[in-house]
This record gives structure tokens, sequence and C-alpha cells, in this order.
């Protein structure tokens, strides 16, 4: 076999997918042939879930029973909440929703790989009630209702979250910014659970393997680094100082860049939008101006363009949503796409197992040990 070498794999074909399209010439980011323009602006967050879990989109029957099911399938086992119950206050959100994830996974195994539909839905309508029990008994001691009536997805969370309904406009930027992370063809994090599907591994562990590849500051975990970012700054031209510094010191500026898109990507002005619609409705415009600046240096400075992880960051703050909650956010939604991706990977399976470019010593003669000088 004559293989050649792509760092990061970057250009190599590892799979075909009918899931989405990522920056391909006149199709640019398509959920199962629909553009993000379409659905962003168009449809509800269950509508897209319901196209990447089930391959089509819902009529109204169809949205109602989805809906449903999502409403009957988001309570907790005693067991689990247990658990949630014994994890400390300071454990990073990523990690409660990966050990839940795994515990859920032992609780009620799939009996069968005919059942990832309906594991998937379970995770879905599952997830933000795990984080949103562990977060209120780790904070306040407070053990949360989590079969509220709320049909609506973001309006659910949003409530777990605060206690209340959000207003309209969060509600629906939430709902938004879910379609918008709902997913994203071979990234890395739908690459790990598809490696772990390919082994004909179960739902949960391709979930959890994705969980904590998407957790990193490099793919996911970069909406929360942002947010640290940028609150490290109080205006536009203190912000400019500090990016040139950064930028003079060759560090990576978290948000920006994208190994697909190389300009700009097609998410980051429908969120970027949402998000001055917030900042207008409450106030807070200096601290868009700040983002709008970070977004103009790193462009000018280095040619790189936002991707969605840096206005997601400035919308969930406007939506009271905490920093260490910005990652389990785009759980909440790519897990439509994973799930989707578990299910293709098993429909054509053939176990993932690339090769390497041995970079070692060449062949050493076995010392005994009395021999052996301690290597520093
Ligand atoms: C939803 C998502 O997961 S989107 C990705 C979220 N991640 C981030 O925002 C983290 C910051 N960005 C990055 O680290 C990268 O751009 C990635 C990981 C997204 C893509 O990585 P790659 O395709 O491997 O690009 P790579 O890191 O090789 O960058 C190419 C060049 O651009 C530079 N570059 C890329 N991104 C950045 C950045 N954010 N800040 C500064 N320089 C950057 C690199 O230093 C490199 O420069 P060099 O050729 O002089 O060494
Ligand atoms: O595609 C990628 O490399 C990263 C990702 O998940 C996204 O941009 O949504």
């Amino acid at each position: 076999m004559n293989a050649t070498y792509s760092p990061g794999l970057e250009g190599v074909v590892a799979g075909t997918t009918a899931i989405s399209t990522v920056g391909k010439k006149g199709r640019g980011l398509s959920y199962r042939g629909y553009s993000i323009n379409d659905l962003a602006g168009r449809a509800s967050f269950e509508e897209v879930a319901h196209l990447l879990l089930h391959g089509y989109l819902p009529d109204r029957d169809g949205l109602a029973q989805f809906r449903n099911r999502l409403v009957a399938r988001r309570g907790l086992p005693p067991a689990l909440k247990k658990v949630l119950e014994q994890l400390p206050a300071d454990a990073h959100p990523m990690d409660v929703l990966r050990t839940g994830c795994s515990v859920l996974g032992a609780l009620e195994p799939e009996g069968s790989s005919l059942d990832g539909e309906r594991t998937a839905e379970r995770l879905l309508a599952s997830f933000p009630g795990m984080l949103m029990y562990w977060h209120h008994f780790a904070t306040r001691h407070r053990r949360i209702d989590l079969e509220l009536e709320e049909e609506n997805f973001a309006g659910y969370l949003m409530t777990l979250l605060h206690g209340k309904r959000p207003d309209e406009l969060k509600r629906r930027t939430v709902d938004a910014s879910l379609t918008l992370y709902a997913e994203h063809e071979f990234n890395a994090s739908t690459f790990a659970a598809r490696v772990t599907a390919s082994t004909l591994s179960d739902f949960y562990s391709a979930v959890t393997s994705a969980i904590g590849t998407l957790r990193g500051p490099l793919h996911g975990g970069a909406n929360e680094e942002v947010m640290r970012l940028v609150s490290r700054f109080d205006s536009p031209e203190q912000a400019e100082a500090g990016l040139k510094e950064m930028l003079a010191r060759k560090e990576k500026i978290m948000g920006f860049g994208h190994r697909v898109y190389k300009d700009m990507d097609p998410r980051s002005p429908i969120i970027r939008n949402w998000s001055r619609e917030l900042a207008d409705a409450s106030g807070h415009r200096p601290l868009f101006a700040i983002f709008e600046r970070i977004e103009q240096v790193v462009l000018e400075e280095k040619g790189l363009y936002p991707n969605l992880d840096f206005y997601s960051a400035c919308a969930y703050h406007l939506c009271d949503i905490p920093t260490a909650m910005f990652t389990p956010f785009f759980v909440f939604a790519r897990i439509t796409g994973w799930s989707a991706h578990i299910m293709e990977q098993r429909q054509a399976n053939r176990i993932f197992r690339p090769v390497a470019e041995y970079l070692g010593p060449d062949p050493l003669k076995y010392p005994p040990l009395e021999q052996r000088r301690q290597e520093p």
C-alpha cells in the first residue's frame, strides 16, 4: 500500500456521508441537502434535529410526535441522579455530561444496534436535564424537576437553567445557535464518534468519545476561551492593543481559523446578527463593540476569520449562560449530528485503522536487565 502522510489528516477523504456538506463549491454548508441559511432562518431546532436523526423534515404531525417523544424522554433514573449528586461543584460541566452519558449507558444499555434512533432521542432529550440537575444540586443543593411541560427544546433548557422561561429573543437566539452547532461533517468529535462506532461498540461509548473530543479548546472548548479572552478587556481600544500583543507573541486566538473554511464561516454572520440584536436590546453594545474590534484586528493582522465559536460566545453570554456551560450547549446540539453519523457508520461499516509513519530508532540489541544504564 502506498500511503502519503497528511498531518492532522488535512485533505484526507476518510469516508462518505449523505448527512452534510461543508464548504463545498455550489453547496456551502447544508444538512441533508438544505442550506444552513434556510434552516437557521426558518426551521426550529427540533425540525433540524428530526431532519438529522430521521433523514427528512417532519410535517406538522411528525413534528408534534417528535416533540412529544422528546418531552417523554427527559426524566433521569434515580441512580444517575445519585451519581450526579456526588460530582463536585467545581467539576467542569463537560466532565458532568461525559460522566452522565456513560452512567446512562450502564443503566439503559442499547438492546441492539437497531436501537440507534431511540438512543439518540433519549440522549438529545436528557442531556440538558443531566447538566442542570447537577448544576442546581451542586450550587444550591436543590433537586430540580426535569419533567417540565415546555415542549420547545431551547425554551426547556433555558427554563431549567434559570428557573423561569426565557424572553423570546433569548429563546430564539439559543434555538438558532443549536441549529448552527448541530452538524459539521467529519469534524474531530464526529470523527471520534465514528471511529468508536466502527469497532461495533455501543452508542453511548461513541458519544462519550465525542464529548471528550469536543471539550478541547481547539474544537468546541474554544467558545469558552473566547469569553475568557474578551472578559479581559474593558474597551475596543484595550482589546486591540491586547490582541496585537498576543499576535506578536504568536499566540493562538480562540474563535478564529478553521480547517475547512479559509475565508468566512457561513454560520458566523448569522450568530453575529443574533448577538448584535441581543446587545442592542439589553444595552450591551459596548461588549459587542469589543467583539467587533477583535474580529477586525485578527482579520487585518492575520487574515483570519471568526469561526462559529467566536460570536456564539457573545450570544451565550448575553443569554446569561455561564461561560463553563458554553461547550455543553454545543453538545446539546451536536448530539444530533453525532447520532446521525454513528447510525450512518453502522449502515456501511468498516473499522477505522490507518497507519503511522515510523520515526523511532533503528532495530536495537536487547540488553539484559543487569547491563542497562538508566536513561535520563
Ligand atoms: C466549532 C469549532 O470547533 S471551530 C474551531 C474552534 N477552534 C478554535 O477557534 C481554536 C483556534 N483555531 C485553531 O487553533 C485552528 O485554526 C484550527 C484548530 C481551528 C484549525 O487548525 P489547522 O487547520 O490545523 O490550522 P493551523 O493551526 O495549522 O493553522 C494554520 C496557520 O494559521 C495560524 N492560525 C490558525 N488559527 C489561528 C488562530 N486562531 N490564531 C492565530 N493563528 C492561527 C497557525 O498558527 C498557522 O500558522 P503558521 O502556518 O504560521 O504556523
Ligand atoms: O468542522 C470542524 O472542524 C469543527 C466543527 O465542528 C465546526 O466548525 O462546527
